[in-house]
């Protein structure tokens, strides 16, 4: 499938053709551009191993846009047969890609408040494509949708209720790119990007950092608007917000004239008069103090994020930098990184200066000995786009078949050295009853479970032993615990909190306390019928009544002779006021993560 795939940015435009076939996609032509200036902008094509670049009388994005079509036929490229979007702004509600129909569109037309440097630049070029090529299907990539898995004490704001009713919370741009980086520094570093703290440092015209922990979004510096975070091209990122009252009292600004100089007139151009950071470090070479002092509360404030980051996933295990500046800067890697040889990142002098991004290489450039990797990479978010498109496209419709919901209570997995300390050495479980999944039980025996604010008695273990050992508690469980458990997939445990278990014989203090991430067991057959596969995420709608919910974010785990059921807690079977013998359908195929998760 010939896949034509726009970038809209803030600052440039981006685009390429891919051929995708059999799960890989091959770019086809790569374009751009960018630097608009005075009625001009530069522009670069790479087709069939040729390089062409020059100047064209292009003075906004609108018109470069308009310009694509000719670009390709003068280069005999026809025969698009899909065309994916980049939209910056998806809302709470695009948890994936999503055919551009008129609905939707009028959906994200509604956000452009809330991105009024991108959604404009972004539906400007489905209006474009929708007319040149108004037979193929049009889909948006959202940069939002990998953020939707940030937990609530990360998109919310400590503002009013009425406020947050309203939706004012954070979200997180530039997903598609931290999502491709984040999987490229994986497969660079040999490991699947679930066992990875991966902290991603996008530095383009607009710039964010992402902690990806174990392969989700954990948080990203930017908010409900990708204003927020760190200095950019033209954005300020971090203000305090009682800077509106104070430069509306004493320069009577309006608040369109500030939200206006925050977005356009602020970050690298407000300190320097240039958004451009090729500009900004010839200028500070050449010793303007201005362009100086840009320069280093960038790398000041990234900094800052990378360290926040670090703390709030219990340490790190790569940081990859990419985008414009991040791909292109030694210098400015260099400044960002120098001060993390406390958390154990050290940076490569030669490796860093000699980096070489051709043939989608993610060089490392960690000294020898450094605990934290790091990688450059170039972002390809227009290359992750193609493939998202052609995932959604090829996506099987799903038969929709009802999943029983089975409601888990709190309970514990036990180690042989757990079992041992609790009650006494050589003990041996009592069986209690098998569960529905194969060669599972419920055992006699209970446990304690004790945390710094309660403890909670009578626990329930359920058999066989496993490696590890793991407590499984609802959020409520964790508020009367004392203790911030962490949602994870089932064995997911390292960096988990310790908490104290106690038997009839002893007690022991063990980590392995979370909050188990809501999935559902299904047999291969099952799977099959209903286009699923392993790692898949889907949304499921349960309940009938008033109270019927739709949860998203739940994963697929295919395992040979499993009962196809789906599992929450006690507080998600709350929330939806569900009883014993309810079920639930899949509603919604929402994205794809490495097996085994
Ligand atoms: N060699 C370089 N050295 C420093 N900065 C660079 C270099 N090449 C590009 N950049 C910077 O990258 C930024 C643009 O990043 P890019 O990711 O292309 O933008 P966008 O966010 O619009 O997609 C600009 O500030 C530009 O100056
Ligand atoms: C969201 C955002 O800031 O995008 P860009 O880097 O393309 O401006
Ligand atoms: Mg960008």
């Amino acid at each position: 499938m010939r896949i034509l795939v726009f970038n809209a940015g803030s600052s440039s435009l981006k685009y390429g053709v891919f051929d995708h076939a059999q799960g890989a996609a091959r770019q086809v032509l790569k374009g751009g551009f960018e630097r608009f200036r005075d009625g001009v902008c530069d522009w670069t094509v790479e087709a069939g191993g040729q390089r062409e670049a020059g100047q064209a009388p292009h003075a906004d994005l609108a018109a470069a846009v308009a310009a694509v079509p000719g670009v390709l036929a003068a280069r005999g490229i026809a025969g698009v047969e899909a065309v994916g979007h980049r939209i910056a702004h998806g809302g709470p509600d695009f948890t994936g890609p999503a055919t551009l129909d008129e609905a939707t569109l009028a959906r994200i037309e509604r956000l452009t408040p809330l991105a009024p440097l991108h959604n404009p630049a972004n539906l400007q070029a489905v209006r474009l494509a929708r007319q040149v090529w108004p037979d193929p299907p049009q889909v948006g990539v959202f940069d939002t949708s990998f953020h939707l898995t940030n937990p609530p004490r990360v998109t919310t704001y400590a503002v009013p209720e009425s406020w947050r009713a309203a939706g004012l919370r954070r979200y997180g741009f530039h997903g598609t790119s931290h999502k491709y980086v984040a999987e490229r520094a994986a497969e660079a570093l040999g490991q699947p990007v679930t066992a990875l703290r991966i902290i991603s440092v996008h530095l383009g015209n607009g710039a964010s950092v992402c902690a990806i922990n174990l392969g989700r979004s954990l948080e990203s510096s930017m908010g409900l608007t990708p204003l927020e975070g760190l200095v950019m091209g033209t954005r300020s990122g971090d203000v305090d917000p009682g800077a509106f009252g104070y430069l509306h009292r004493q320069l009577g600004l309006t608040i369109e004239e500030i939200e206006a100089a925050l977005n356009r007139d602020s970050g690298l151009k407000g300190l320097t008069g240039s958004s451009d950071m090729r500009d900004v470090e010839d200028r500070a070479a050449a010793g303007d103090g201005a362009a100086q002092l840009a320069i280093n509360l960038y790398a000041h404030r990234a900094r800052k994020y990378v360290g926040a980051y670090a703390a709030a996933m219990g340490g790190v295990d790569a940081v990859i930098f990419t985008g414009g500046i991040g791909e292109n800067s030694p210098s400015m890697r260099r400044r960002i990184c120098d001060g993390l040889e406390f958390m154990g990142l050290r940076l490569d002098f030669d490796r860093n200066q000699a980096v070489d991004l051709t043939d989608r290489a993610a060089p490392q450039i960690q000294a020898y000995g450094s605990r934290v990797a790091v990688l450059v990479t170039e972002t390809a978010e227009q290359l992750q786009i193609a493939r998202e498109v052609a995932q959604h496209l090829a996506r099987p419709a799903a038969a929709p078949k009802p999943i029983p919901v089975a409601v888990s209570g709190r309970h514990v997995h036990l180690a042989a050295d757990s079992l041992a300390a609790l009650f006494g050495p050589g003990y041996e479980l009592t069986v209690k009853k098998p569960l529905r999944q194969p060669g599972n039980w419920a055992a006699e025996e209970r446990v304690t479970l004790v945390g710094p604010k309660g403890r909670i008695e009578h626990v329930a273990i359920l058999g066989p032993l496993r490696k590890r050992t793991q407590i499984e508690v609802s959020r409520t469980d964790s508020f009367a615990l004392g203790i911030d458990a962490p949602v994870r997939d089932s064995g997911q445990l390292d960096g988990t909190p310790v908490i104290r278990l106690i038997g009839p014989y002893g007690q022991i203090d063990t980590d392995g306390l979370i909050v188990a991430a809501r999935h559902i067991h299904m047999n291969p057959a099952d799977a099959l019928a209903m286009g699923l596969e392993d790692g898949q995420i889907v949304g499921v709608n349960v309940g009938q009544g008033e109270r019927s919910l739709t949860f998203g974010r739940t994963l697929i785990r295919i395992q040979p002779n499993a009962f196809t059921e789906m599992h929450i807690d006690t507080d998600e079977a709350n929330a939806a006021g569900i009883g014993a013998g309810w079920e639930g359908e899949i509603v919604a195929l929402e994205a794809h993560l490495d097996p085994g998760v």
